[in-house]
């Protein structure tokens, strides 16, 4: 990092409404000032007060982790392993009596075959998914509790993010909520600077992640999990998909991590000769079990005391890699080498049967494993990790994680649904009803065509927000679970956060069709009617959006969620009576309450024919005072004779307001206690 004699680097936020007030702390002249621009051409001075370093600091304790005899077992289905199977569930073993230690300072690879069991050891020694584990993992001297959590930072190896944003709006919201309340925003934006010139991805921070290269994306990964300055980082497979390059210089980045006192595990695939070379411990896997432990310049020569001699001019790692792939004798022989070899590390004394085993010097190559009692497990800053109980669990209160949410939503939705495609689609089509219902005539011969506009408009909206809201659902859940797996924030904030945020934009559009599509069509003439449908039209909207959400946060697969959306969509169409008129009584009755679309229909029908608009008689069709007197006008109301409204409009306006309630409640709890969707351990 530049001292702040040397440059003030200038940057611009890409982050709206960046609103600091009070002055910056003066004469910290260790760290960088930057120079944010903000909209409308001010700048703003940003560095790290000496408090906020401080506070930073105290956020990231030097911490050993140890783990000792780690072994995961899960219930597979047993037909998904042998079809003819009579039994429910069958044990397999994941992982089996792992153990080791890595230190603050040391950047440690964890490698082995497809499927050996690098991501369930990294998942359970960051307390995810601990189910089925057993065995010590120690943080220093405390065992795992969930209030570590926000001093582990776990890099998944997947880059999930909202797209959209640009990478410095991605690490400013991350700042915000996960930095804890007692950084001032202005510690929060610095540190997000800092993190932007550590990661050296100030060339893309204002460029949306969905346009930045694959290495920049996995970095602004890496940097979302720093910003709140972890003692351990847990990487899994961080260089998979970059070139040597990016490879390289992201390893640079580990490594002055690691001299920075961060402990590094990370497991990675077929590294370049250079990025093995460059880890300070390597722990192989196979099948679950550990078959080398030990530092990687030393790998070629323990497995050379079991006659595995490398090519000359191999990449080691390339080496280590085909071993390890070879056929089920081989992998069979090093797991039960490294058995026995270990043995004698700790024993140092062989026994005849021992010393027949095993090549005579190979446990020299090994680290030793942690013998699981160690008394004086290392705590170099003596601190507690585990906060005292008056201490919140999380970062910021529920209102402060709220309105960082309700932004972010906001700018998210607005993006989405903004798009000039979605401008079109709804002035087009607006247009396009509005020439086709043009200017009705206040006549008896028009009542069908208005109630089918009516139809039209409280069905063709609901229909598409509820599959929008189907649609995205899914990816935006990968995402909150991901960030929710971190201790960023409280589900409730988020929903509440989603469901303010996203309801103004998302009426937006339909509003706009409406104020096109009603007058044109000549519906009434009244303003407060008008208004009224509008109303309506917004309800049935929201209703049928928290109807998408609740099935896209309950059914596990997409598919199914799909599939269950259409088929409920249309058969609340059916038994709502729009296609039949004489439906079965037992059809008619549960129909009646469950289908929103019938609740806006029926009351924007009655709003139509409000007013007492005088209406020319036609032929007497539709209704009865016309029949003698084909020449004569009757009062719009009479119009309703033809259909069976049902309920007054108030009522209809309750029980839509009543569905909205219910689905989201349903969409929340579905959302809390469905979890686990990628069905990984
Ligand atoms: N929920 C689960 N149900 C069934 N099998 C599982 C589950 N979770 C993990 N496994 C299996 O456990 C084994 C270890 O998986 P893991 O993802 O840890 O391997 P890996 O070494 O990280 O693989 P890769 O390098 O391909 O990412 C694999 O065989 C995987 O199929």
């Amino acid at each position: 990092m530049s001292p702040l004699q040397d440059n003030n680097v200038p940057v611009n936020t890409g982050f709206d409404n960046v609103d600091l007030q009070g002055t910056m702390p003066s004469g910290d002249k260790t760290h960088t000032q930057y120079v944010i621009e903000m909209r409308g051409g001010d700048t703003l001075q940003v560095q790290i007060s000496v408090d906020g370093a401080q506070a930073l600091a105290e956020l990231s304790p030097r911490i050993t982790v140890t783990f000792y005899n780690v072994s995961k077992v899960i219930d597979v289905p047993a037909k998904m392993i042998d079809p003819s199977s009579k039994e429910r569930f069958i044990e397999r073993k994941l992982l089996d009596q792992v153990s080791g230690q890595i230190h603050p300072g040391q950047l440690v690879a964890l490698m082995g075959p497809s499927g050996c069991g690098k991501t369930t050891l990294l998942n359970t020694l960051a307390g995810r998914a601990l189910s089925g584990v057993t065995g010590d993992i120690w943080f220093n001297n405390q065992r795992y509790d969930r209030s570590m959590k926000r001093k582990l930072a776990y890099v998944l190896q997947q880059d999930i993010f909202f797209e959209q944003l640009t990478v410095k709006q991605q690490l400013t919201y991350t700042a915000l909520l996960r930095l804890p309340n007692h950084l001032s925003k202005q510690d929060k934006l610095a540190q997000v600077e800092q993190i932007i010139d550590q990661l050296r991805i100030r060339k893309c921070a204002n460029t949306p992640i969905m346009l930045i290269s694959g290495g920049e994306k996995k970095r602004v990964n890496i940097g979302t999990e720093l910003l709140t300055n972890p003692s351990v980082i847990f990487l899994d497979e961080p260089t998979s998909g970059l070139d040597s390059t990016s490879a390289v210089a992201l390893m640079d980045v580990l490594r002055d991590l690691a001299i920075q006192g961060k402990t590094i595990i990370t497991s990675i695939h077929q590294p370049s000769s250079q990025i093995f070379q460059s880890f300070d411990q390597l722990i192989l896997l196979a099948d679950g079990k550990t078959i080398f432990m030990g530092k990687p310049s030393d790998a070629l020569l323990y497995f050379a005391t079991m006659g595995h001699h490398s090519p000359p001019q191999y990449n080691p790692a390339d080496y280590v890699m085909d071993l390890v792939n070879q056929d089920m004798t081989i992998r069979e022989q090093l797991k039960d080498a490294y058995l026995t070899n270990k043995l004698v590390g700790h024993v140092k004394s062989v026994s005849n049967q021992v010393q027949s085993q095993t090549s005579t010097n190979a446990h020299q190559y090994l680290i030793p494993e942690p013998s699981g009692n160690e008394p004086n497990l290392t705590n170099p800053d003596n601190v507690n990790l585990i906060p005292t109980k008056h201490e919140s669990k999380w970062p910021i209160g529920f209102l402060p994680q709220m309105m960082i949410l309700f932004k972010r939503t906001f700018v998210l939705t607005g993006r989405r649904q903004f798009t000039i495609l979605n401008f079109v689609q709804a002035l087009g089509l607006a247009v396009v009803s509005g020439l086709c219902w043009l200017r009705m005539e206040f006549a008896e011969n028009t009542i069908p065509d208005r109630s089918s506009f009516m139809f039209f408009l409280m069905t063709f909206w609901p229909l598409q927000t509820m599959m929008h809201g189907l649609l995205s659902f899914p990816s935006e859940r990968v995402i909150i679970e991901k960030e929710r797996a971190s201790g960023s924030y409280r589900l409730s904030s988020y929903f509440v956060a989603k469901s303010l945020a996203e309801a103004p934009v998302k009426l937006v559009l339909p509003t706009l069709f409406l104020i096109i599509a009603y007058w044109m069509a000549n519906i009434n003439p009244n303003f407060g009617i008008f208004l009224a449908v509008l109303a309506f039209q917004l309800t049935a909207v929201l209703v049928a959006e928290s109807l998408g959400l609740l099935l896209g946060a309950a059914l596990k697969n997409l598919q199914h969620a799909i599939t269950a959306a259409t088929v409920l969509l249309m058969s609340l169409m059916l038994v709502g009576g729009f296609f039949v008129r004489n439906l079965p009584h037992w059809l008619g009755v549960w129909g009646k309450w469950l289908s929103f679309f019938k609740y806006a229909y029926n009351a924007c029908l009655q709003l139509q024919f409000k007013g007492g608009q005088i209406y020319k008689c036609i032929d007497g069709s539709y209704v009865a005072s016309c029949r003698n007197n084909p020449n004569g006008t009757f009062k719009s109301h009479e119009a309703l004779e033809f259909f069976d409204y049902g309920i007054s409009i108030g009522f209809n306006f309750l029980v839509l307001f009543g569905m909205f309630v219910v689905f989201r409640t349903l969409a929340y709890l579905s959302l809390r206690f469905i979890k686990n969707h990628s069905g990984r351990s």
